[in-house]
């Protein structure tokens, strides 16, 4: 079992017991590769990221110190600002197949013109397919909507962000969107085993196969195929317009959502709205070797680089998020109840909240919770 998810109850262990053999030798559950821990201590891959990346790790590093979490960091400071990153990119990437797990800020990519993403080319490199984002109303924190909880699962290897384009003539371009059955299967599966796994009730199938009828019939029609194996799990399938509005107007009626690359983004981007900002969202990559923990809604906040106003509870909390990957439940447990402490009602708050509280201000009062 991928060691992030949560331990089944026996009501989900015998429903996991009466998968077809098929599902679960092929699901990446079953055969993950664990992170790497020398006499006690995980080495963990450090990428702060651009914008608000080293103010946000500076905040991590703080919380783990104080909390004598066993976990050293191996720190890479590569930035999409850079023009040539080639070295440090190759570098933090044997880092990572070593540590197999990492703790990511959010790299910049130029629009239009310029390099590729590295975040995407990173994602890609180790296989990283399976991307997940838990949108769960904080302790204290307003929001539009109260009782939202549910978990965006996001294809992270190919749709959109495939990088193919190309101009066939002037003015005329073409932009590649690939889906392949192979990989639809996988997130699929993954989507369905965890919400087995964490006794879950439903898994929403979010497409545009009226439209693309080649490719998201594909994703559609191999999710659907997916579920079967799947009785104890509902499952129903929706336009991703409809999608949006249904998450703005009635968020409640989420649970599991699983759906291609885009989508993912504009999904989880619309989740952070929903419970208070990206500054608490938090994120996860899986893959079968390696995993990467980084803010849930992937944003480089660069217009408050540097102004010590970030919320750092989003990195936080997927550093949580690799706790528990680690097997490290009890510093997870304890960290996790700090944020929400210091988040819970009347307490003071980063600007994105409504508060005037600097990063370090905020980072302190979640030590002093611990
Ligand atoms: N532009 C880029 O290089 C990248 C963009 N993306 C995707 O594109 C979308 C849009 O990105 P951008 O326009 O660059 O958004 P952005 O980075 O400008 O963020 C949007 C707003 O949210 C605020 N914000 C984000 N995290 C915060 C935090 N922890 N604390 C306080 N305020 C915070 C920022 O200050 C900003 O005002 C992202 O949501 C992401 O999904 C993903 C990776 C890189
Ligand atoms: O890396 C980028 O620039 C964009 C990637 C993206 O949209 C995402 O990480 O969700």
């Amino acid at each position: 079992m991928l060691r992030s998810l949560a331990r089944p109850s026996a009501a989900t262990a015998q429903a996991a017991s009466r998968l077809s053999a098929r599902a679960m030798m092929s699901t990446i559950v079953e055969d993950a590769v664990g992170p790497k821990c020398y006499g006690g201590t995980y080495t963990v891959t450090l990428i702060p990221g651009d914008g608000i990346g080293q103010e946000t790790a500076a905040s991590v590093k703080a919380v783990f110190a104080a909390a004598k979490v066993p976990v050293e960091f191996e720190q890479f400071d590569l930035s999409g600002f850079a023009q040539e990153n080639d070295g440090l990119m190759r570098e933090a990437l044997s880092s990572l197949r070593r540590n197999r797990v990492g703790l990511k800020g959010i790299l910049y990519t130029p629009i239009r013109q310029g390099h590729g993403s590295f975040n995407v080319a990173m994602r890609k490199e180790l296989d990283i397919y399976a991307s997940v984002a838990h949108c769960k109303n904080m302790p204290g924190v307003e929001a539009r909507h109260k009782d939202v909880d549910f978990v965006i699962i996001r294809e992270n290897t190919e749709g959109e962000y495939s990088g193919l384009e190309h101009q066939s003539v002037p003015g005329v371009v073409e932009s590649l969107k690939i889906i392949t059955r192979p990989k639809t299967e996988r997130i699929a599966r993954y989507a369905f085993d965890y919400a087995l796994r964490n006794g879950r009730k439903r898994v929403t199938i979010v497409h545009k196969a009226n439209i693309m009828k080649l490719a998201d019939g594909l994703f559609l029609n191999t999710c659907r195929a997916v579920a079967k194996e799947y009785p104890s799990i509902q499952y129903n399938d929706m336009i991703v317009d409809n999608t949006a509005m249904q998450l703005v107007s009635r968020p409640q009626q989420f649970d599991v959502m699983v759906m291609p690359n885009l989508y993912g983004s504009i999904v989880s981007n619309i989740g952070a709205g929903l419970i208070g900002g990206p500054g608490i969202v938090p994120g996860a990559n899986y893959g079968r070797e390696f995993a990467i923990f980084e803010p849930g809604s992937r944003h480089v906040a660069k217009d408050i680089q540097g102004r010590n106003t970030a919320n750092p509870s989003s990195l936080i909390l997927s550093a949580v998020m690799m706790l528990r990957h680690l097997q490290l439940p009890a510093h997870a447990d304890q960290i996790e109840a700090a944020v929400h402490k210091t988040l819970s009602a009347g307490a003071p708050r980063t600007p994105d909240l409504g508060g005037t509280q600097s990063t370090t201000e905020f980072t302190k009062a979640i030590i002093a919770n611990l």
